[in-house]
């Protein structure tokens, strides 16, 4: 299967997606968030956005159903980020990761030394010029500048998201550090050598292949350049040939958007065929944290460390989830919120079912840490091991 699309084919789809995003979110996105933003889309083009979502998601895992979610990878992932972005928001906030917490840690506090530490494992310094593959609405980009004082390009291909992202660069005064923009990590718009670091979070999960993502990021590293991720993975732990396991692969893959979920070999070998230096390796998940990275999803109250994340742990709380669910799915009956929402959530609640399953049987992991330095010699690639 080839992701590569030719140029036609690729200007073709930005401009459509551009106008469909206009068409679903109007024209004033970045000021309303969560559930106002929820109710204030364009009625047919949600309904339009879940179809494209959920279209290949009827429950089979058999190789010609998966070659289907591979080939569309693109404009599936940009309506699963069209019709979740708002809930994210909303329960999550404006970094769309998991991240790992220690006693007396406040969710904000976690999610931002996660970014830290990323930041610090990819060596990032003030002035370089870094790429966030991935940027989802920025809050990671917006957290990494203000630590190093590098300056970040995010590049996603949801445009409500850049959008969004754009906005709140603005409000919090970070335009002259950030700049987001619209684009394919598959298929990268970057002059080679451009970028003295790049780093990803839990995004090039959603590639059809990740030799392609990681291709792509091999290129636009300047040679000694480093590459840091927390990439989603299937451990190896994992066995596809048992249906129980096969079963926590598909809910994460549905409820998340991802065509399919790789095994942590997978990616090992990946970076290495693209020609990295892989020079970390490690699952952060994987370390006996008294509190898990998943507990928000389990609502076991005995974790919630503040006062402060009562709100939070609501919202990402099975009981929670329950109003959630119950309070849109009345809105959409009352012609509150758009058609289709309820589906959203029903999908949500199967990622948040997944993924507790999956970290709690260590099968799946959204933290495997991969830090990989590109040669200063390139190679030639059949001389390498
Ligand atoms: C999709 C990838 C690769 C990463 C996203 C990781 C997390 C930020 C999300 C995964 C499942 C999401 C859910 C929610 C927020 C964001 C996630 C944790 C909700 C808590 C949002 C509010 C809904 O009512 C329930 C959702 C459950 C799943
Ligand atoms: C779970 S979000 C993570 C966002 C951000 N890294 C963060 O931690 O907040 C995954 C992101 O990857 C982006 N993405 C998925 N497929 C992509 C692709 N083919 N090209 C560029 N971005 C993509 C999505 O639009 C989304 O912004």
């Amino acid at each position: 299967m080839s992701s590569k699309i030719n140029e036609s084919d690729s200007a073709e789809l930005r401009k459509r997606q551009a106008q469909f995003t206009k068409e679903l979110h109007g024209d004033d996105i970045g000021s309303k968030t969560g559930i106002s933003a929820l109710i204030s889309k364009n009625r047919s083009a949600q309904k339009e956005a879940v179809a494209k979502y959920l279209k290949h998601w009827d429950g089979r895992t058999d190789e010609t159903s998966e070659e289907k979610r591979l080939e569309d990878y693109n404009e599936s992932t940009h309506s699963y980020y069209n019709v979740v972005t708002d809930f994210y928001e909303y329960g999550w906030g404006s970094s769309f990761h998991f991240s790992r917490f220690y006693k007396g840690e406040t969710f904000a506090s976690a999610v931002a030394r996660h970014e830290h530490y990323l930041a610090y494992m990819a060596g990032i310094e003030k002035g370089d010029l870094v790429l966030d593959v991935g940027c989802g609405v920025g809050g990671p980009a917006r957290e990494i500048a203000r630590f190093t004082g590098c300056n970040v390009i995010g590049l996603n291909n949801n445009d409500y998201q850049i959008a969004k992202a754009n906005y709140y660069s603005k409000k919090y005064n970070l335009q002259d550090q950030l700049d987001f923009v619209k684009g394919d990590f598959m298929n990268m718009d970057f002059e080679p050598n451009t970028f003295d670091k790049v780093y990803a979070i839990e995004a090039t999960c959603h590639a059809p292949k990740l030799e392609g993502v990681y291709g792509e990021i091999f290129k636009v590293l300047k040679p000694g350049g480093v590459f840091a991720v927390y990439e989603w993975v299937m451990t190896d732990k994992y066995d596809a040939s048992n249906p129980e396991h096969r079963k926590i692969a598909y809910e994460i893959e549905l409820g998340d958007g991802i065509p399919k979920m790789f095994e942590c070999q997978v990616a090992r070998d990946a970076l290495k065929n693209v020609g990295f230096d892989i020079i970390v390796d490690e699952d952060l998940a994987d370390q006996d944290d008294e509190v898990p990275w998943y507990y928000p999803l389990t609502g076991d109250w005995r974790y919630v460390q503040t006062l402060s994340d009562i709100g939070t742990f609501f919202r990402t709380s099975h009981i929670g989830r329950k109003f959630t669910n119950i309070m849109v799915s009345t809105m959409e009956r009352i012609g509150l919120a758009p058609e289709g929402s309820s589906k959203v959530v029903t999908a949500l609640e199967e990622a948040a079912v997944g993924l507790v399953a999956g970290g709690e049987s260590k099968l799946f992991t959204p933290m495997m840490l991969f830090v990989a330095r590109k040669p200063l010699v390139e190679e030639p690639k059949s001389s390498k091991k």
